[in-house]
């Protein structure tokens, strides 16, 4: 499969889980390359932003910044070879992401098979951008899904990034909590809208401000927080992006 490269290995990386429901739980990451989107903002554009791409991104406009060489970000390891990187960590919760991890699901699941026949309790995630329904194994498979589909705001056309019936696919499922990436308070309305059509249960919302440094966060946090305590939903903040920063690998 088609991993995100960091240095001389793949992007599997043993942390805390920093945003959504579970925030705080230690975890293992596994960052798979490729993403079927192109939000300006995303924060692991070296999973897409490839040179000879035409999508843009925010850091396109800062000196000194380059759309990646694919031979630089991407690695290709076997679902046996990542099954070992993971058990080495010693930690059964791992959160498959990306990118979009679902444009690997077939590997992705011999990854879990291979896993679970060790015979323990292992704890899937999944982060996917909600665009694609996951098949009946891997809806099987995974645990907790977490699902952020994206607003106007990502800068993606509609018709890439709104589908109404994966949204409910993944909400039928009972496994999926939705978390969504707000800049300012238009987001909200759309959000509520989109609930609105998809039936989306209010319980398994979450709001989380956009951004890649504290200064970011605090500026969205500072009156989101307030916004989702009155419409009754979760508010996220981004924990591995205050603790650590804007950094691969954490
Ligand atoms: N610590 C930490 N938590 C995260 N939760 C979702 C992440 C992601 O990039 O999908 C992420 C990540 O990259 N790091
Ligand atoms: S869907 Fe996620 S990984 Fe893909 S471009 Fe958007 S933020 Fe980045
Ligand atoms: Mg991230």
């Amino acid at each position: 499969m088609k991993l995100a490269r960091l240095g001389d290995g793949a992007e599997i990386f043993f942390t805390l889980q920093g945003e959504g429901v579970g925030v705080g739980a230690p975890a293992v990451f596994v960052r798979l390359s490729l993403c079927n989107l192109h939000c300006v903002w995303c924060d692991t554009d070296h999973t897409w932003n490839f040179q000879g791409t035409p999508w843009a991104h925010e850091k396109d406009s800062v000196p000194g910044y380059r759309k990646h060489r694919k031979d630089d970000v991407i690695i290709e390891k076997s679902a046996e070879q990542v099954a070992e990187i993971v058990r080495g960590f010693g930690c059964r919760r791992v959160v498959l992401t990306g990118g979009e991890p679902l444009l690997h699901e077939a590997e992705l699941l011999v990854l879990m098979k291979l896993l679970r026949d060790d015979g323990k309790d292992w704890f899937f995630e999944m982060e996917t951008n909600g665009s694609r329904m996951p098949n009946e194994e891997t809806l099987a498979a995974i645990d907790q899904f977490n699902v952020s589909a994206k607003l106007r705001n990502s800068g993606v056309a509609e018709t890439l990034r709104r589908k109404p019936e994966v949204l409910r696919g993944l909400a039928a499922s009972g496994n999926a909590w939705f978390k969504f990436v707000v800049q300012v308070e238009e987001d909200i309305s759309e959000i509520l809208d989109l609930v609105e059509v998809t039936g989306l249960p209010m319980n398994r919302l979450i709001l989380m401000p956009e951004g890649r440094t504290v200064e970011e966060l605090d500026r969205i946090a500072g009156w989101l927080a307030g916004r989702c305590r009155d419409l009754g939903v979760r508010f996220s903040d981004r924990l591995h992006v205050r603790l650590w920063g804007d950094k691969r690998g954490v």
